[in-house]
């Protein structure tokens, strides 16, 4: 049963720790999110209702929470989705769902987003809150088609914080800048058709796993030739499939992977590239070759001013300590967010051996309340400065 509680005053570790252990069980895939929605409408419902609306689109949710006064309205952003990997935590909590796992720490933004719309349900400021809980953050990308969607438009706000939880950084530290923070992505599937028959025959054959290997080397030789050194480009392929069994000729094979870049001309050098290497191997091994490029995210660059004087906030107030990060290669859809709503994503320190997408990663959930208190505090300071 979950209950709620004033985060303000809070001296002990508040339910969102229990609601992130329940969320933490059910992952789901994305624009599968059901039960995920379920239970955060669920919790909704336990709120006063006085002041808020809540509607859905898709597996997502939107909710407004009314200010007293409103002049302007503020955005949280959290995304919901888990991913493809079997858990291997020490956790008594451990996902529910086979092959499914919370490793990118989204049961961690949701339950954030749950603490900090309970203390606004509790602690109304005059200006009005939206609460954006978005699927498919993983892929295909929920931000885009959420912010065309029809129910957020009267309730866009004027500004958008998001924030990603980093293992790499101590509890009770974020890390964030001005301008890029994260790269801008593209999913890369590649589906390598040749010709299949016997083991012993390969002079009768178009072997497509000799094919997928040399890919495989000849896509990195892109990184190191053809970037620029002091420019940066990823190019991981994260998944190989090819053939049927140990003694018949793969006629196809398939690659799947991500292209990272830090600007929209590397990643368009890094495309023609990948499409004139491949269009040589067709040649070089009487193939056919498909490329299908899936979604593409926007970089994550954080507006300036509104992250300068977050940053200047946050090193007044002293709640957590701040970190002036570099740019990382990680993707997220909330981008297309910041590109057209003025805002900022920050990393939020979960100190943990194990990084981002591991089986065995577990984020200090102390990080969790203090992130509460933080957004909680800064949406009320940025509501209570603007007073006349
Ligand atoms: C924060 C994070 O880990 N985000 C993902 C976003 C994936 C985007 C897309 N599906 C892709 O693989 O390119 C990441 O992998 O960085």
């Amino acid at each position: 049963m979950i209950t709620n509680s004033n985060t303000s005053l809070r001296t002990e570790p508040s339910p969102f720790v229990e609601i992130r252990r329940q969320l933490h069980q059910i992952p789901e895939p994305g624009y599968a999110e059901f039960k995920t929605q379920q239970f955060l409408l669920d919790y909704i419902l336990t709120l006063n209702q006085d002041r808020l609306e809540t509607r859905t689109w898709r597996t997502g949710i939107l909710v407004n929470v009314k200010g007293t006064a409103p002049r302007k309205r503020f955005g949280y952003r959290a995304d919901m989705d888990g991913l493809p990997i079997k858990e291997e935590t020490s956790y008594a909590f451990q996902s529910a769902h086979p092959g499914f796992m919370h490793a990118c720490g989204h049961d961690v933004h949701m339950s954030i987003g749950l603490g900090i719309l309970t203390h606004f349900v509790q602690h109304p400021i005059r200006d009005d809150i939206t609460f954006i809980f978005q699927p498919a953050e993983e892929g295909p990308g929920g931000a885009q088609p959420m912010l065309e969607s029809e129910e957020l438009q009267d309730w866009m706000p004027d500004t958008i914080v998001a924030l990603h939880i980093a293992p790499e950084y101590p509890v009770g530290t974020i890390a964030t800048k001005p301008g890029i923070l994260f790269a801008n992505t593209s999913e890369l599937f590649i589906d390598l058709t040749g010709k299949g028959g016997h083991a012993a025959f390969p002079h009768l054959a178009n072997d497509m796993v000799i094919t997928a290997c040399q890919l495989v080397a000849q896509l990195q030789t892109i990184i190191s030739r053809n970037i620029n050194p002091l420019d940066s480009a990823v190019i991981t392929i994260g998944k190989i499939e090819g053939g049927t069994k140990q003694n018949i000729i793969a006629e196809k094979a398939r690659l799947e992977g991500t292209i990272r870049t830090l600007s929209a001309s590397t990643m368009t050098l890094v495309k023609s590239r990948i499409e004139a290497l491949t269009a040589g191997m067709e040649t070089a091994y009487d193939c056919k070759v498909d490329i299908d490029y899936g979604a593409n995210y926007r970089q994550v660059f954080n507006d300036a001013e509104t992250t300068e004087h977050f940053m200047g906030w946050v090193r007044e107030t002293g709640i957590v300590q701040l970190i002036e990060c570099t740019e990382a290669m990680t993707g997220e859809d909330f981008g297309y967010f910041l590109e057209k709503i003025p805002g900022f994503m920050f990393w939020l320190g979960v100190e943990t051996p194990y990084g981002l997408h591991h089986s065995k990663i577990e984020p200090n959930e102390q990080a969790i309340d203090l992130a509460i208190h933080l957004i909680s505090s800064y949406f009320t300071a940025m509501s209570d400065g603007d007073q006349e």
